[in-house]
């Protein structure tokens, strides 16, 4: 594990009415403490974890449009207006890993087609524009993933069916114990928090605090849902009928 803690500066902070500071669970954040290789960011749609990632990203020297140190396609970055309001603190300080945004993706895979010269070696032998969308994550979690490396996951589930999230858990599994790697991954997938011996944390509620899987919506909902799916829908739509 190599990022052990991020931390808003407040004492940079001119005002709390304006974006980012804006969003409750940012306004409210002292440090956060990353005691886990894999820590998932978790919350309502709008509750602040991409912003929070792409801080993250943007402080790591990894393109905010997706990529890594070395993908430099300007046309396609967005300033973070947080990541100079944070401090990382890291034990070692690793410069190797990824910042996967699934909403810019296939900008990402456009810049890989423009640039590449040595047949997409690191995404599976094939032009990910060639790829479903699907099949160029998992192309780029198989090939270009590897040890000693920090990995920041936006939304990864996006493209993936549920057998390849089973697939991606693996894939973390076998980084996170042979590679030494480590991961934070925003996500709205009960399969993916499941992951054993990971850190949630919620931005709900307006701060960011730790939850149990049991106790996240995303786990609670699914499964009432699918253990209660006739009455769930006929409560759902009771106001329409
Ligand atoms: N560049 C921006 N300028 C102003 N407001 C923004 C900007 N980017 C995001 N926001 C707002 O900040 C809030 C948090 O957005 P963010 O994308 O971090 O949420 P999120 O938790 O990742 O949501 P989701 O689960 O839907 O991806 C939202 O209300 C959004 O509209």
């Amino acid at each position: 594990m190599f990022l052990k803690k991020v931390t808003l500066l407040k004492e940079k902070i001119q005002t709390f009415n304006l974006y980012p500071f804006s969003i409750p669970a940012i306004k409210s954040l002292d440090e956060i403490k990353i005691d886990r290789n894999v820590t998932f960011f978790v919350g309502e749609n709008g509750s602040g974890k991409s912003t929070l990632l792409e801080a993250i990203a943007d402080k790591c020297g990894f393109n905010t449009a997706g990529g890594g140190r070395n993908n430099s396609y300007d046309v396609y970055e967005t300033d973070s207006e947080l990541s100079q309001f944070i401090r990382l603190s890291w034990m070692p300080k690793v410069t190797n890993g990824f910042f996967l945004r699934a909403e810019s993706f296939y900008h990402f895979a456009t810049h890989i087609d423009e640039v590449d010269e040595n047949g997409f070696k690191d995404y599976g032998g094939k032009s990910l524009l060639q790829q479903s969308h699907g099949e160029s994550f998992l192309s780029l979690f198989l090939n270009r993933f590897n040890g000693e490396a920090i990995y920041l996951l936006d939304e990864p589930e996006a493209a993936l069916s549920p057998a390849r999230q089973l697939t991606l858990l693996k894939i973390i599994h076998d980084l996170e114990t042979q590679g030494d790697s480590q991961f934070i991954i925003a996500t709205h997938s009960p399969i993916l928090l499941g992951y054993p011996e990971a850190d949630i944390y919620s931005f709900d509620n307006g701060e960011i605090s730790k939850i149990n899987y049991e106790d996240t919506d995303h786990y609670s909902i699914t499964k009432y849902f699918l253990e209660n799916r006739k009455r769930f829908l006929h409560e759902l739509f009771k106001e329409d009928e």
